[in-house]
């Protein structure tokens, strides 16, 4: 598969780069970002955390806005950023050009109902053409982390959840947690699954987490003054089926925090030192 470099930018010593290429899971090109810290040229193989990012988002949001490279260099951390849909001439988008679903709205799963189905493949392409790209190109051992934000969020959680062996670390920022109960979710999965509400379970965290094989520790942060806290994305309802599950999870509920990156960049160190503790373990 060939990488064709977008852009190239030295930082904290390392490089963040973008990359464009053909996506065989969604029949589009795609672009990522990588960030590559100043060990990844010293010929060792590092440990990679995936980034999820929200509605709306690109690979540029967070490595732009999250603050997270100065401590990933540090670390010795590469850091990998998919877009959050498919995109390009004939990728579908809402017909209402809504920003809640469609172009920028994938929701890291595998649709299954027309006209989604062709390209809206998220999950395929985070949970296996990506890591092998990023494998099969750069430094990176098999010691796989995953995190997100909100519908990002969403996304870590249920990778991690559905893969187990494949991440040995996984956080989440503000996550739709329980998609099956809010109209974001509702709104995606009945377009992007169909209206056989059953068929949605297997892409809901509250869900799999009840079955989950592997106990992979969830650090959660929430802002508590997230306009989006209440009607879409529910911590207590992580928090009830985790305590349910006898799963460990750490949810910090961040006094006066909103949705937005100034958020995330005020937590991103703690999410990178609780990947980089169990993926240098
Ligand atoms: N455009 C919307 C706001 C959309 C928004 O808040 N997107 C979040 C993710 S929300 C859940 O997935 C985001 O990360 N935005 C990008 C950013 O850089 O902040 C509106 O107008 O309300």
């Amino acid at each position: 598969m060939t990488l064709e470099i977008v852009s190239s930018n030295k930082s904290f010593g390392g490089w963040h780069k973008r990359y464009r290429h053909r996506s065989s899971s969604l029949n589009c090109d795609m672009i990522f970002a990588v960030y590559l810290p100043p060990q990844a040229e010293q010929g060792e193989k590092l440990p990679v955390l995936y980034w999820l990012s929200g509605l709306t988002c690109t690979d540029e949001n967070f490595m732009q806005k999250a603050g997270a490279l100065r401590l990933a260099a540090e670390l010795g951390l590469i850091i990998v950023a998919p877009d959050t849909s498919p995109r390009g001439a004939g990728v579908p988008d809402d017909p209402d050009g809504a920003w809640d679903f469609g172009l920028g709205a994938g929701f890291y799963l595998n649709a299954t109902q027309q006209p989604w189905a062709q390209h809206y493949r998220m999950y395929d392409y985070v949970v296996e053409e990506l890591p092998a790209l990023v494998e099969a190109n750069f430094p990176v051992s098999d010691s796989r982390g995953i995190s997100g934000h909100s519908m990002g969020g969403h996304g870590a959680l249920i990778c991690a959840l559905k893969n187990p062996g494949r991440y040995r670390s996984v956080s989440a920022f503000a996550p739709i947690t329980n998609p099956l109960n809010c109209p974001w979710g509702e709104k995606a999965f009945s377009r992007y699954l169909g209206e056989d509400r059953s068929r949605w379970r297997e892409w809901d965290a509250c869900v799999l987490i009840a079955d989950a094989d592997e106990k992979l520790p969830i650090l959660v942060d929430q802002g508590d003054r997230d306009d989006f806290m209440e009607g879409q994305l529910k911590p207590q309802a992580l928090q009830a089926a985790a305590a349910t599950a006898g799963h460990p999870l750490t949810l910090r509920i961040q006094p006066g925090y909103d949705h937005s990156y100034y958020f995330i960049a005020s937590f991103i160190d703690d999410h990178l030192r609780h990947h980089a503790q169990a993926l240098k373990a």
